[in-house]
């Protein structure tokens, strides 16, 4: 379940907005496309997006047909630009362009057809840490994980939403493939249903046992001592802790505290911003008002109500129980404890 592919000499992404009921490719042949995938979310998650924007970096390269470096470099340039434009919350997004654009300036001085094969490798190479750091994720964190218990988890933080295996997801990939008889309930994650779409579709497929529950059962399967713990992914955390993730995610970790159950975010370095110290500092995408208003294309509200489309929320660091990462698992003081491991 590839989520992004390269194939040859172009962009295979796996239309999520079509899933679960069609497994469909979109070929990507420029960063327009790429661009497009993500901001209508045919490609989505953290990871995803900062992999998917670099290759459209790389197919802008490829597609330079003149032969001045500096012209080149401004075609280059104006793509990054284009895909840094796309969504705002995802701070993996801006960490991948920021690496793709230092990486052109490392390439001065070469033809200009082996700038463009480097550019193609280095979004390849980017590719590939991000599912090695998300197997790593899994080790650490399925320690985490006590045998039968039953995990909630929040929007999709899967394979679907990296380049493979998962966050939140691989840490249950991990548990489960580590003989651990786990059980999941997947919120189904209003408004555009990635728990209820994307992350049953991918614990069926690996035969893990999943519940999908709407956002609002959540507090009574806890109350029911159903839960022994939260994991979910994160699109931004800052220096302090404060963790930006899917709309919801905040009032998950008020019920775990509440039911004094563990909440855990799994999330590679790459979507660590200690450049922000705390999380009234993450720029909260809005999206759409039709995607409150409507369900799999079918209007549910009046058509002209006024709506209130947040697509993320924040959540305070005293509520994260711990952070799950490729470095390890981060306990408070968080301060502290990311500037130490996660520069
Ligand atoms: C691996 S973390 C993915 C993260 O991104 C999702 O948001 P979206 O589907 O809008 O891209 C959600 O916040 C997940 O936790």
């Amino acid at each position: 379940m590839d989520a992004i592919r390269w194939q040859e000499d172009h962009l295979l992404l796996l239309d999520q907005t079509k899933l679960p009921l069609v497994e469909e490719y979109i070929e990507c042949w420029d960063h327009y496309v790429v661009a497009r995938a993500i901001k209508i979310l045919q490609v989505r998650g953290a990871p995803a997006i900062g992999a998917a924007a670099a290759f459209g970096v790389a197919l802008a390269a490829l597609n330079y047909q003149g032969d001045s470096a500096e012209e080149f470099e401004r075609e280059v340039n104006q793509a990054i630009d284009d895909l840094a434009k796309t969504r705002p919350t995802a701070v993996n997004l801006f960490w991948a362009l920021t690496r793709m654009k230092a990486f052109l300036e490392s390439t001065r001085g070469s033809s200009i057809e082996d700038r463009q094969q480097a550019i193609l490798a280095e979004a390849q190479a980017l590719l590939a840490e991000d599912k090695a750091m998300n197997e790593q994720m899994g080790a650490y964190g399925q320690t985490l994980i006590p045998e039968s218990a039953g995990v909630l988890t929040h929007c999709n933080a899967g394979a679907l939403a990296t380049g493979g295996f998962g966050t939140a997801l691989g840490v249950i990939r991990a548990a489960h493939q580590a003989g651990k008889e786990i059980s999941v309930f997947a919120d189904e994650t209003r408004p555009l249903l990635q728990g209820a779409r994307l992350t049953a579709w991918e614990l069926m497929k690996d035969g893990i046992p999943v519940t999908l529950i709407t956002d609002s059962m959540a507090a009574y399967v806890m109350k029911q001592k159903l839960v022994d713990l939260v994991i979910v992914g994160a699109d931004r955390i800052t220096a302090n802790g404060d963790v930006a993730n899917k709309i919801g995610t905040y009032g998950l970790a008020l019920l775990a505290k509440a039911h004094g159950i563990p909440f855990y975010v799994a999330a590679p370095v790459s979507t660590f911003d200690l450049s922000l110290q705390s999380g009234d500092e993450i720029p909260i995408e809005e999206r759409d008002s039709e995607e409150v208003r409507t369900l799999g294309g079918t209007t549910t509200a009046p058509l002209e109500v006024p709506v209130y489309n947040p697509s993320f929320d924040v959540t305070p660091h005293q509520y994260v129980t711990a952070f799950i990462t490729d470095r390890g698992i981060i306990q408070a003081p968080y301060l502290e404890n990311l500037q130490k491991h996660m520069k």
